[in-house]
């Protein structure tokens, strides 16, 4: 189908009694920007990799372009930056680069490439001279060689600072304006959330999350509410301060009390239900101060998501 840019449809693959990916159906679409996430062994590499070709599914089917992931990159429809395989060491960046747009189906100019990954500065340097961070950009240059339309990329920002990563996104939204699709893997939550338009969560080989990074973290459902209630208030209240009466409140998940400032005790609440939490504290006779409602992000979302899920299967483990 023309819409399509990838799809896997039912598919499994596993390693010995590893099951690696699990009945994972998911369809990319044109000029979206897709982050792959998930905790380590998830199944991100190796299913990239069977998006790639580079292994064969035991179960469903994996097609590119509405044809094989093979025929796919014969035609320099797809680029990619993988976690292996190294790069030639004793050539410089630029002669590294020409190569890649040289062999390219599609192959770009060399200069544009260069400005592209942001490696102009250092394209007179020997390969194996380069740093970590600075290595990630030259296989990220490689990926984007060509004109394709399709960029993959398993963990490209891995060993690179905050600063270098910064403008590394840039280079990769940069791909995404240009109206490619993009996929990346990632461990980085702060970089789906600000660069993605769509995030995936797989756990176990199987896909457990699929939206908005919005919408994944709505779907994890915790707010939290945080105050402080100051002792002065306490005297006009219906009720002493009791911990209590906040942990019973509708959809608590987790209380935190703290008083670091005499007479002043700072709760943070993390609930499912933060309107109730919220009307819970005034019926309780409280007075809280500076009250806050707000989101919890994706990193905690996803934490929440995944842990729910180990929960249910070693609930359902046990019971076996
Ligand atoms: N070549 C292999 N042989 C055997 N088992 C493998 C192989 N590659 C991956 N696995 C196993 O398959 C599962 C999924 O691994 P995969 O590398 O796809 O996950 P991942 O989400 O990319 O993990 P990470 O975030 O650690 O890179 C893991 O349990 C892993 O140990």
């Amino acid at each position: 189908m023309a819409s399509e840019v990838a799809a896997f449809r039912g598919v499994g693959k596993s390693y010995g009694r590893v099951r690696a990916v699990d009945g994972l159906d998911l369809v990319l679409r044109p000029g979206e920007t897709v982050a792959l996430l998930g905790p380590n062994g998830a199944g991100k590499s190796t299913s990239l990799d069977l998006l790639l070709g580079l292994r064969e599914p035991d179960q469903g089917s994996v097609t590119l372009f509405g044809g094989t992931p093979r025929a796919a990159i014969a035609d320099g429809r797809v680029g990619a930056m993988l976690q292996s395989g190294g790069l030639m060491t004793d050539v410089k960046v630029r002669e590294l680069v020409e190569l890649a747009c040289k062999v390219h189906p599609r192959g770009r100019s060399v200069t544009g490439v260069l400005t592209d990954a942001g490696i102009t500065e250092i394209a007179e340097r020997r390969v194996d001279k380069l740093s970590g961070g600075q290595e990630q950009r030259v296989r990220f240059a490689l990926a984007i060689a060509g004109d394709s339309d399709l960029i993959v990329l398993d963990e490209p920002t891995t060993g690179m600072d905050v600063s270098v990563r910064q403008g590394f996104w840039a280079s990769m939204r940069a791909q995404a304006d240009a109206g490619r699709t993009v996929l990346f893997a990632t461990h980085y939550l702060e970089e789906a959330d600000s660069i993605a338009d769509r995030v995936l969560v797989l756990h176990r080989g199987r896909l457990i999350a699929d939206g908005s990074s919005a919408e994944i973290k709505a779907r994890a459902g915790a707010r939290r509410i945080a105050f402080e209630i100051h002792d002065v208030d306490l005297s006009s209240a219906a009720v002493p301060f009791d911990e209590t009466v906040l942990r019973a409140l509708p959809g608590v998940q987790s209380l935190d009390v703290t008083a670091r400032v005499p007479g002043v005790r700072t709760v943070r609440i993390r609930t499912a239900d933060a309107d109730a939490g919220v009307a819970g504290i005034y019926r309780a006779g409280l007075y809280p101060r500076g009250l806050e409602v707000t989101g919890v992000g994706l990193e905690q979302a996803f934490l929440t998501i995944t842990g729910e899920l180990d929960k249910q299967d070693l609930a359902e483990e046990s019971a076996r």
